[in-house]
C-alpha cells in the first residue's frame, strides 16, 4: 500500500461502499471480521477470517499468523483470546481483496466478484454472542452506591483504587457502520478505531486512546500509563491545564504498576516519558509513556509475556490488582464482557498492538450498549465520576446518534 496515503495529515482514506459490501459479504457468509484505523493513520483495513467460528489464540502472539486478538475483559492469558487470521484482507484506496494462502483463492475471487457486482449493500447481520449478554443497565444512583462502597473499602485499606464501570444504552436509529467509522477517524485522529464482530462472540466498535502493548517493526516494546481525565478545555490549549492531586496520584498508581512487573521481570533498561497532557476526542488525560528494546535485552517474546502480565492494568481495574478486582467481580453488577479487555492486529505489517477496549460499544440487535469506567481514589466525588462516564460513553455516543445531513 502505498504509505504516503495513510499519513494522518492527509483526509481519513476509505472507499465507503466497498467496505460496506464487503463488510456486509463477510457477515452474511458468517465469516468473522475486524476492520480497523491504527492511530495517526488515515488508512482502514479489513481482515476476513473465513473459518467461521470464534478461534482462540493457539500459539504466543509472536507465533501467530497475521490477524485480530479480541480479549475479554475477564481473561488471565493472551492464549484464552478470541484470534481472527486475516484469510482475507482489504486496504484503504484498493478496491480488490487479497488472500494469505492459494486454499483462499475460491473465497477472495468470490468477495472480488461480489465487490465487482453489487450496486446496493445488503443490511449487516451482526453477530451476536450465544449466551444471553444484554448487560443490565446501570442506573445513576447504582454507580454512586458502588463508588461510596468502594472509597469506604480505600479508606479501611483495602486498595488504594478501583475503577467501576457502566453501561448506557442506545439506539441504533441513525447508525451507519462504515460512515461512523470514518468519522471516528476523523475527529479522532489519536484512536485506535475498530469494528470487530465474532460469529457467536459478538459485534463491538470503539475508539480507544490506550495502547497496552505495540511491538513495532524494530522489535521496540510501547505500553503507556493513561489516566486522569477532564474535558478538553474550551481555548484548547493543553499548556494552560492544570491537574488536581487526585488525577496525578491516580496516573502515577498506574505508572507504578508497570513499573512493578518492570522490575519483576528484573528489566533495567526502558525509557519513561512523561506524564504528559493528551487530547483524546473530548477530553483529556495525563499520559506516560514506556519503550523497551527487546533486542537490546534479548527478549523477544516480551510483547507476550507482557500482555499476560499487565492486563488488567490499574487504568481499568485498580490497585493493587488482586483486591481490587474482587470488589469489581462482587459489586459491579453487570459482565464487563469485552469492555477493557484488549484488541488489535497481531503481526501485521511487521508490528502487533493491543489496545485497551476503551470508549466502545456492542452492537446488539436494534439497540447498543455503551461502556464507561473511571478512576476512583480516597479523594474522589461519585457525581463527578458520573459525569465522567458520561463524557466517555459520548466519544463513540455521539458520533453513532448524529443525524447525517443526507438521512
Ligand atoms: C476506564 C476508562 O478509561 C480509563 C480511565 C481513566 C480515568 O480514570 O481517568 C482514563 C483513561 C483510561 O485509562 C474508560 O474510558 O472507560
Amino acid at each position: 500500500m502505498n504509505k504516503n496515503l495513510c499519513k494522518s495529515t492527509t483526509e481519513v482514506n476509505i472507499n465507503i461502499s466497498t467496505f460496506e459490501n464487503a463488510i456486509a459479504w463477510a457477515l452474511n457468509e458468517g465469516y468473522g471480521i475486524a476492520c480497523y484505523r491504527l492511530p495517526e493513520s488515515a488508512c482502514f483495513q479489513l481482515m476476513i477470517d473465513i473459518s467461521g467460528k470464534p478461534m482462540r489464540c493457539q500459539e504466543e502472539i509472536e507465533q501467530l499468523p497475521t490477524g485480530f486478538i479480541f480479549s475479554p475483559f475477564d481473561n488471565q492469558e493472551p492464549r484464552d483470546a478470541f484470534y481472527l487470521t486475516a484469510h482475507l484482507m482489504l486496504k484503504s484506496g484498493e478496491n480488490e481483496a487479497s488472500c494469505n494462502a492459494e486454499e483462499y483463492y475460491p473465497q477472495r475471487d468470490a468477495l472480488n466478484q461480489y465487490l465487482q457486482n453489487t450496486a446496493e449493500t445488503p443490511p449487516f447481520r451482526y453477530h451476536q454472542p450465544t449466551e444471553n449478554s444484554d448487560p443490565a443497565i446501570t442506573p445513576r444512583a447504582e454507580f454512586i452506591r458502588l463508588v461510596n462502597e468502594g472509597i469506604e473499602q480505600i479508606e479501611n485499606g483495602h486498595f488504594l483504587k478501583f475503577v467501576p464501570s457502566r453501561t448506557k444504552a442506545v439506539s441504533l436509529a441513525q447508525f451507519q457502520l462504515v460512515e461512523n467509522l470514518k468519522q471516528m477517524a476523523t475527529e479522532y485522529p489519536n484512536a485506535f478505531v475498530s469494528f470487530v464482530s465474532i460469529p457467536d462472540v459478538g459485534s463491538w466498535i470503539g475508539a480507544t486512546p490506550e495502547i497496552l502493548m505495540h511491538m513495532d517493526q524494530q522489535s521496540v516494546f510501547h505500553t503507556v500509563a493513561l489516566a486522569g481525565t477532564q474535558p478538553f478545555p474550551e481555548d484548547g490549549d493543553l499548556k494552560n491545564v492544570a491537574w488536581r492531586q487526585k488525577e496525578i496520584e491516580e496516573q502515577a498508581l498506574v505508572s507504578r504498576y508497570i513499573i512493578n512487573i518492570l522490575k519483576k521481570l528484573r528489566i533495567r533498561e526502558f525509557i519513561e516519558k512523561g506524564p504528559k497532557t493528551v487530547k483524546a476526542g473530548n477530553l483529556i488525560h495525563l499520559k506516560t509513556t514506556f519503550e523497551i528494546d527487546t533486542k537490546t535485552i534479548s527478549f523477544p517474546d516480551l510483547g507476550n509475556v507482557m500482555l499476560r502480565l499487565l492486563h488488567p492494568t490499574s487504568a481499568v481495574c485498580g490497585m493493587p490488582l488482586e483486591a481490587s478486582e474482587q470488589f469489581l467481580k462482587a459489586e459491579e453488577k453487570y459482565d464487563r464482557a469485552f469492555f477493557a479487555g484488549y484488541l488489535g492486529p497481531i503481526n501485521a505489517e511487521g508490528e502487533s498492538y493491543a489496545f485497551v477496549n476503551l470508549r466502545c460499544m456492542q452492537i446488539l440487535g436494534d439497540h447498543a450498549i455503551l461502556y464507561a469506567g473511571a478512576g476512583v481514589t480516597a479523594d474522589s466525588s461519585p457525581e463527578k465520576e458520573w459525569t465522567e462516564t458520561e463524557l466517555k460513553c459520548n466519544t463513540v455516543g455521539k458520533i453513532i446518534q448524529t443525524p447525517r445531513e443526507s438521512n
